[in-house]
């Protein structure tokens, strides 16, 4: 049988000789036969007839370049699908080779060629530039914009040797029951509990403990005790203030003769009320003595962090018995109030300044009985944005106050200058490690100036996230067939940007979310439960690889904030974090890191370089990091 001249229209082509005439026709020749009969004889010379078109002709058709539908197999055209192209936040950019354009690689007049982040062996030996004088001199970069307070490394090694022995909490005079929160609540499932090193200093000070006998005690002692705590992050700082403070409560409570006789009426007022339930009539009984009236109150700058210092002190409170309650924008005003003025009293206080400050301006009595004073996040609260409530709060305690704790992850040297000025006394408790990010979280650096990113920040730290994501998939979790959720948090210098990189990383298929107050409260507080819970994410393996498909990562969840946002958060899930900018100051970038890496967990940052980003501060913190020194 022949084939159709339409079928046979690229042979016919190709073959085509100079006149224009297929090869084979011009030899008077068939195409091809199978089965040579008198109709396709009869139609071979009728094609033999035809006169032979001079040139090739272009189709009026406009569809050429389509090709004809694909058929099911009960003939019905098939739906079309869309072209398969890369997954991961390369789709779409239909792009299989990068455009490189040689011209822009040229380095600019005056530009330094090498590149200080690739030169760490150089430096390491002592090679740089200059006969090595700046690498033997160290972190000039860093240097040049010191924003930390120095310790020296002899005061570091001399703590170090103080604390070595301090291997307990029963070494503490701690009362028993606060002992017995540790283990059975607040540290609950651990094994081998050991007080980490700030716990070591900060406790048997607050308790005006001596745990040194070589030391000398001092012959005064103050009528108020003000320490500064300064850790690095994630060291249990939380516990080295809430345990002497429940324990002050504790003892402040057996002295008191008002609670004493109130306890009394309240217990001859339940024999009277027989079986009711107390919630029934406590409203209508006397008020407490310590309604609306807490001895204790901690600040804390952001309300997630007012929840999590809450969850800590109830923890202690459950099984010591006291009433913590928070206070912050994460409640609504009636809870706020019940919190406060609860028939039942109210002993500590967590609070944002913002808050406390306004409640205190309504009812100046609320803080006329702190005896405790605790401001979380120091570097923080006495900055600029939260000074002005910050120290009205310091001010309307401090007739009262018998313990001013200020604690934080670094001191900035403002914050050492501000308490020169106004807490000359304050007693400083700093640990060995304090300012350096520890050696198990590593920092990886993302040259985003060069191809393929050409300094679009958005989309390396999209394909950054699809790293770890698809790292991720590879290893099954503990269970067979589910593999583990990477829960990253990418860091952003300004809170606007935060929205920004959010939206762009949903559109490449990431679950992220934005910590900005705008964000809905519910969506916000899930992703933060998940990302503060030691309880691993597990996801179906066979759900992932599908959604993959569909261009979207399901085993990574992404929080985009400032550190403000997350800061102080205990985030012990996070393994990964991001520094989408490149942090303004070496405080920055101990607190962005210090998400990871929290209380002896390894961790990872990677940090994106642009052009225009401090490439030299970059490389000397990663060395900094590597060394295990302090950053300055
Ligand atoms: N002695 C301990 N042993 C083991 N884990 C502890 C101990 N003390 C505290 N932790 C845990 O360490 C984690 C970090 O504690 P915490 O949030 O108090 O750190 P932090 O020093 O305040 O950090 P940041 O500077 O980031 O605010 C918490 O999950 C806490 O339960």
């Amino acid at each position: 049988m022949w084939r159709t001249a339409r079928d046979s229209v690229c042979l016919l082509c190709a073959s085509a000789g100079a006149t224009g005439r297929p090869r084979a026709v011009e030899a008077g020749r068939p195409l091809m036969s199978t089965a040579p009969g008198s109709a396709s004889r009869a139609f071979a010379t009728r094609l033999e007839r035809r006169p032979a078109p001079a040139r090739m002709v272009l189709s009026d058709r406009t569809d050429v370049a389509r090709s004809s539908p694909r058929r099911t197999a009960d003939g019905a055209i098939a739906k079309k699908t869309k072209p398969r192209g890369p997954d991961g936040p390369w789709a779409g950019t239909n792009r299989t080779v990068a455009n490189i354009d040689t011209r822009r690689r040229a380095p600019l007049p005056g530009a330094v060629t090498r590149d200080p982040l690739s030169n760490e062996d150089d430096q390491e030996n002592g090679k740089g530039k200059k006969g090595g004088r700046r690498d033997r001199r160290g972190f000039k970069a860093l240097n040049m914009q010191r924003s930390l307070t120095s310790v020296s490394y002899g005061q570091r090694a001399s703590v170090k040797e103080r604390i070595q022995a301090v291997d307990s909490f029963g070494l503490f005079d701690l009362l028993p029951s606060i002992k017995d929160a540790i283990a059975s609540s607040v540290l609950k499932g651990m094994v081998d509990i050991k007080p980490t090193p700030i716990q070591r200093l900060a406790i048997p000070a607050l308790l005006g403990q001596h745990m040194d006998p070589k030391r000398r005690r001092p012959r005064v002692v103050p009528d108020r005790k003000e320490v500064l705590l300064a850790a690095e992050t994630g060291s249990g700082k939380t516990l080295a203030y809430l345990l002497p403070i429940a324990n002050a409560l504790k003892l402040a409570e057996a002295d008191d003769t008002t609670l004493a006789s109130y306890n009394k009426r309240l217990e001859a007022e339940k024999v009277l009320r027989g079986d009711r339930p107390m919630s029934e009539w406590i409203d209508k009984f006397e008020p407490h003595p310590n309604m609306a009236r807490p001895r204790a109150a901690v600040l804390v700058p952001t309300a997630e962090l007012v929840d999590q210092v809450v969850a800590v002190a109830k923890d202690i409170s459950h099984v010591a018995k006291f009433k913590a309650r928070p206070l912050s924008a994460n409640h609504n005003a009636l809870k706020i109030q019940r919190n406060l003025y609860s028939p039942t009293g109210i002993d500590l206080v967590v609070a944002t300044p913002h808050l406390l400050a306004s409640i205190a301006n309504s009812d100046p009595y609320v803080l006329s009985r702190v005896s405790h004073l605790v401001i979380d996040e120091a570097d923080s609260l006495l900055d600029r944005s939260f000074s002005p409530e910050t120290t009205s709060i310091i001010d309307r305690c401090m007739p009262t106050l018998k313990q001013f704790v200020l604690c934080s992850a670094t001191i900035p040297k403002r914050l050492d200058t501000y308490l020169e000025s106004k807490f000359p006394d304050v007693e400083r408790i700093t640990t060995p490690n304090l300012h350096a990010i520890p050696r198990r979280v590593q920092l990886g650096v993302i040259d985003v100036s060069k191809d393929p990113y050409r300094n679009n920040k958005n989309l390396a730290c999209a394909d950054a996230i699809w790293s770890i994501g698809k790292e991720a998939a590879q290893h099954e979790g503990p269970v067979k067939g589910v593999i583990d959720v990477k829960r990253i948090i990418v860091f952003v210098n300004e809170r606007e940007t935060t929205q920004e990189v959010a939206e762009y990383l949903v559109s490449k298929g990431v679950d992220a979310v934005a910590l900005h107050r705008d964000t809905p409260e519910l969506r916000q507080s899930e992703m933060i439960a998940s990302f503060t819970s030691s309880e691993p994410l597990l996801i179906d393996a066979a759900t992932a690889t599908a959604a993959a498909g569909r261009r979207h990562l399901p085993n990574t969840k992404v929080i985009v904030a400032t550190d403000l946002a997350s800061r102080g958060l205990d985030t012990v899930a996070v393994r990964h974090v991001i520094l989408y900018d490149v942090p303004h100051t070496s405080i920055d970038f101990v607190h962005r890191l210090g998400r990871a890496g929290r209380m002896g967990r390894r961790g990872r940052g990677l940090v994106l370089v642009g052009r225009d980003d401090r490439r030299d501060v970059v490389a000397e913190v990663k060395r900094s990091m590597f060394m295990g020194q302090a950053l300055v």
